[in-house]
């Protein structure tokens, strides 16, 4: 798991590894730069020419540097200097005077660009206020180009810590230094980024990691996985209950389940509407299945009484007598749980609930579901500051979903970097909470359960969408995939 630094966190360590690894900071930058040309000539092996705008800090300092080795590689970088302020850094002067040719722009001057592809080294993250004025316009003027912009860092005018911004570049890749930025991981500002890319420019990484911030990043080395003996039985695999399912919904209960069973679990035992029994047993024979007594909705789900971990929600409905069943369920309850879909939804309607919930309840919420838990939010800083506060309170694990999953309990955040937007669509989500469960189920902490499964499903979405495409991506594919993202996490073979 790697910590997510705040910017002056990164300019402290900048200055540590300078002072303690007597690295000088000119050579630091031209690290930084080499990495950057490695990482992107991998991503852009055939490109020839280039633009580089490079401001007046060490961010432009970076893309001054940057564009001196890609000439020297053989494209044809031609530099910029935007000339927002009178003075450069001193790093930066040093690598303008280093290169030929450099076009100095400044206010009122124009650009017509002639090349492959933008790179953005105008502002990192030394960014004080919004972007606005002429630098706004020459921004408008980048973003308008039809050809793909790389950033440096940071995508120039977002901010790496918070959500207010001025003007911004909107990249296709963002190169960063040594982290991603926590900017990165919010859907209003991580748009900005396009694709990020984080490359390690040899910054003291004892230092990163003993400062002090609740944020982290999980990396597959987190991930862990109930080992198999091999004189084990279905017994040492855990008794799943997952509860879901109405009419016309049954669909989310069958890829729950399913993903129930390929997440290694012992045995499940599904319970569901009388009216989905065939439909249930037909596509997962694996599953044992109780009826309830109501027809097209659950009305009395009862918790089974050896059950290692439960899951209610998917597919369940908000019919009335789903609703008096999932209170008086959820009242009773006192089993590792992962709530999911709509006993979310009944939840919220009855938020006084909260409190009575096992300790380390899993809640799996996306955006919408989170605000009717927990009340609107302005954007995706306030939201994880919200679901910080609720999992203290609570004493619960709530799985904020959407691009970055953060995985949020009563110590940290960690956001999730596996997946994409081919998940975007119905079924991916009872798919996660089923792989949540079987971990539960087998016996981890609610927390890892929540991580390892956050990261497997994303996984798992990955190699799918390198199978399938993320356009014609479907939570059935994310089923099939599961097996190779477990497999590969197992391992240690990830591609
Ligand atoms: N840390 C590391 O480990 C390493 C960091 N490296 C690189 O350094 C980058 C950070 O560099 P940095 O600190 O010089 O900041 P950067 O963003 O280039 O410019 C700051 C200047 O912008 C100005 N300014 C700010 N906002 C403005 C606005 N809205 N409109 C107009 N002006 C504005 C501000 O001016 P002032 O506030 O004084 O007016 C200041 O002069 C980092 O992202 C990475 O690329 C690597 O080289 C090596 C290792
Ligand atoms: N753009 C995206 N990038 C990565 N993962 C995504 C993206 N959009 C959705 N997902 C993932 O897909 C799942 C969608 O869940 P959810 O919104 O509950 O859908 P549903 O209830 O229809 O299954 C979540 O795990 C989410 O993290
Ligand atoms: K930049």
């Amino acid at each position: 798991m790697k910590k997510i630094i705040s910017a002056a966190q990164t300019r402290a360590t900048d200055s540590f590894t300078i002072t303690k690894e007597g690295i000088s900071s000119i050579d630091l930058m031209e690290r930084a730069s080499k990495r950057f040309v490695e990482c992107f000539l991998e991503l852009y092996p055939a490109v020839s020419s280039v633009c580089v705008f490079a401001g007046t800090g060490n961010n432009g300092g970076d893309g001054l540097a940057i564009a001196r080795l890609l000439q020297r590689n053989g494209v044809d970088a031609q530099a910029y200097l935007v000339k927002y302020a009178d003075s450069l850094s001193a790093d930066c002067k040093s690598n303008f005077d280093r290169l030929d040719n450099c076009v100095v722009l400044k206010e009122g001057d124009h650009t017509g660009v002639n090349c492959e592809l933008i790179i953005d080294a105008i502002f990192g993250s030394g960014l004080n206020r919004p972007v606005e004025g002429w630098l706004a316009d020459l921004f408008d003027d980048i973003n308008r180009s039809d050809v793909p912009v790389v950033s440096v860092d940071v995508p120039s005018g977002l901010f790496a810590d918070s959500s207010g911004h001025g003007a911004v570049i909107r990249a296709d890749d963002t190169i960063t230094f040594q982290r991603p930025k926590r900017s990165f991981f919010v859907p209003e500002t991580g748009r900005f980024t396009g694709k990020w890319h984080c490359v390690d420019i040899g910054l003291n990484e004892a230092f990163i990691e003993g400062q002090e911030s609740d944020f982290y990043l999980i990396e597959a080395s987190d991930v862990g996985l109930p080992k198999r003996e091999k004189f084990s039985h279905k017994g040492n695999f855990g008794k799943v209950q997952l509860l879901a399912g109405s009419y016309g919904k049954m669909g989310a209960a069958i890829l729950c389940a399913k993903a129930i069973m390929r997440s290694g679990a012992g045995l499940l035992t599904v319970h569901i509407p009388r009216e989905g029994y065939t439909a249930m047993q037909v596509s997962v024979p694996e599953a044992m299945v109780t009826v309830d007594e109501g027809g097209e909705f659950i009305s009395n789900p009862v918790v089974q009484s050896d059950a290692s971990a439960i899951c209610i929600g998917p597919g369940l409905g908000v019919n009335e007598s789903t609703v008096h069943g999932l209170l008086q369920f959820l009242r009773s309850v006192e089993k590792p749980l992962v709530l999911d879909a709509d006993a979310l939804n009944i939840l919220a309607q009855n938020p006084l609930l909260l409190k009575e919930l096992p300790s380390k309840t899993v809640l799996t919420p996306h955006v919408g579901e989170f605000h009717r838990l927990f009340g609107e939010c302005k954007d995706g800083f306030e939201r994880l500051e919200r679901a910080q506060q609720a999992a203290k309170k609570y004493d619960l694990v709530i799985v904020l979903k959407g691009a970055h999953t953060a995985v949020v309990d009563s110590e940290r955040v960690v956001f999730n970097n596996t997946g994409n937007a081919g998940m975007a669509t119905g079924g991916s989500g009872d798919v996660l909470a089923g792989i949540i469960t079987a971990l539960l189920g087998q016996g981890m902490a609610a927390s890892e359960a929540a991580l390892s499964g956050v990261y497997l499903h994303g996984l798992a979405g990955d190699y799918a969408a390198k199978k399938v495409g993320e356009v014609s991506l479907m939570a059935s594919d994310l089923l099939e995939s599961l097996p190779y993202s477990i497999d590969n996490v197992r391992k240690k073979k990830i591609i």
